[in-house]
């Protein structure tokens, strides 16, 4: 072959291979948000790095720092853990950032969607009703249970990157009349008393440094007599804080999704009852006969590596900002001590409780 011929099929092979991995692959998970898209939140592309670090100091400070002192800066420390990876998040994963069983058989799409339903029919959800979505991403979840029960919903997230993510995405379902999302903190709720007929938490609750603040807001927001659904991350009995492999996986989970410090499954339904809920139903969902939750992530080693070519090429040619790298690195760390503790049992990211906040007579007796 000549050598300008040679040249001009490698330009062309090479070209397309870009092509292929950046627009086609790149577009890991769902149609909209594709590598090329990838930014960080609200951070400017020069301060990814400085936030980078600033997210790492929470860890780093020591722990007899007072509770109280820490758990004052936990929104902020949130807030910008998810400028960091929402879009990660959306390319590689979807548009609800949660887990969900496997269903042999059956795409993860249709795993996640049937998790979802599951609230709704939990919490009895039908046309008129008002349910609250508490924490709620970029809201997968409430437009997957406003399609199934045709109640409204109110989202509200920390983060105000998603909640224009979120806007935009109802807006394209064309579900913005019946979905709404709002900025502000779980822990002190914009909403008055008694305003919803029903509320649900799908693995967000886990962020808050004391889960009575977020219960307590829930139940006061919530009807006499409304159901209150929540999915919680925990360290289940099998979790033995003398084994230094189930310290080192639980302590990687924490520093890897912005967690304050993992509860522990026995915690839950006591911080209810202390705040007034009845609890009507407890079940980890992650155990038999369910299948693991946790495949997902091992299955996509080969999407990993992908991913992390995809980023390091688009942060070379400055289309993603530096640091996304780095944030990239910390979720695949992340996801190997999330695959471990599945694979131990040691954790459980869909610990559920259904809640009711009695009606006055009830309470009084
Ligand atoms: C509830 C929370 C988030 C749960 C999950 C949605 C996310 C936890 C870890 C995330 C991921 C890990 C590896 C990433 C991978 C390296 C990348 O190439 C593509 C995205 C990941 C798969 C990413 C996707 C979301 C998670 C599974 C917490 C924060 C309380
Ligand atoms: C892992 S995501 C889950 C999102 C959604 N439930 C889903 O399943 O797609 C956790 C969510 O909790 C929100 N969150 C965390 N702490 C919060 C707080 N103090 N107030 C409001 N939202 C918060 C985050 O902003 C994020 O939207």
């Amino acid at each position: 072959m000549e050598p300008a011929t040679m040249a001009w099929t490698l330009a062309a092979a090479g070209f397309a291979l870009v092509y292929w991995f950046v627009w086609v692959m790149g577009a890991a998970e769902v149609q909209g948000k594709r590598a090329v898209d990838l930014q960080m939140g609200s951070i400017a592309g020069d301060k990814v790095g400085d936030k980078y670090s600033q997210y790492w100091s929470f860890f780093r400070s020591p722990k007899e720092t007072a509770a109280a002192a820490t758990a004052d800066k936990v929104p902020a420390f949130v807030d910008t853990f998810y400028n960091l990876v929402t879009d990660i998040y959306e390319w590689g994963w979807g548009q609800s950032f949660h887990f969900s069983p496997s269903l042999p058989g059956r795409s993860h799409r249709d795993a996640t969607r049937v998790h979802e339903e599951r609230v709704a029919d939990l919490l009895e959800a039908r046309p008129g009703k008002r349910l609250l979505d508490v924490g709620c991403g970029v809201g997968g979840p409430m437009r997957a249970i406003t399609a199934h029960s045709g109640s409204n919903v109110v989202g509200i997230t920390i983060n105000e990157y998603q909640v224009n993510r979120a806007r935009s995405h109802n807006r394209k379902a064309g579900l913005d009349a019946q979905c709404e999302v709002v900025c502000g903190n779980f822990m002190a709720m914009p909403f008055p008393d008694a305003s919803f007929d029903g509320a649900y938490s799908i693995e967000a609750t886990c962020h808050a440094p004391r889960l009575q603040d977020v219960y307590g807001e829930v139940f006061r927001v919530l009807k006499p007599g409304g159901l209150y659904v929540s999915y919680e991350w925990v360290t289940t009995p099998l979790y033995r804080a003398d084994d230094p492999e189930h310290v080192e996986v639980i302590q990687g989970i924490e520093r890897g999704d912005a967690l304050p410090g993992l509860r522990r499954q026995d915690e839950i339904a006591a911080v209810a009852k202390e705040v007034g809920f009845d609890v009507v139903k407890e079940l980890d969902l992650a155990v038999p006969p369910s299948h693991p939750w946790w495949t997902r992530l091992k299955m996509g080693r080969l999407s990993y590596w992908r991913n992390s070519l995809v980023i390091r090429a688009l942060t070379l040619l400055r289309v993603a900002p530096k640091g996304v790298s780095e944030v990239h690195e910390m979720l695949y760390d992340t996801a190997q001590h999330l695959t471990r503790g599945g694979e131990t049992g040691i954790f459980s990211p869909m610990h559920m409780v259904l809640l009711r906040r009695p009606e006055p007579a009830a309470a009084a007796e």
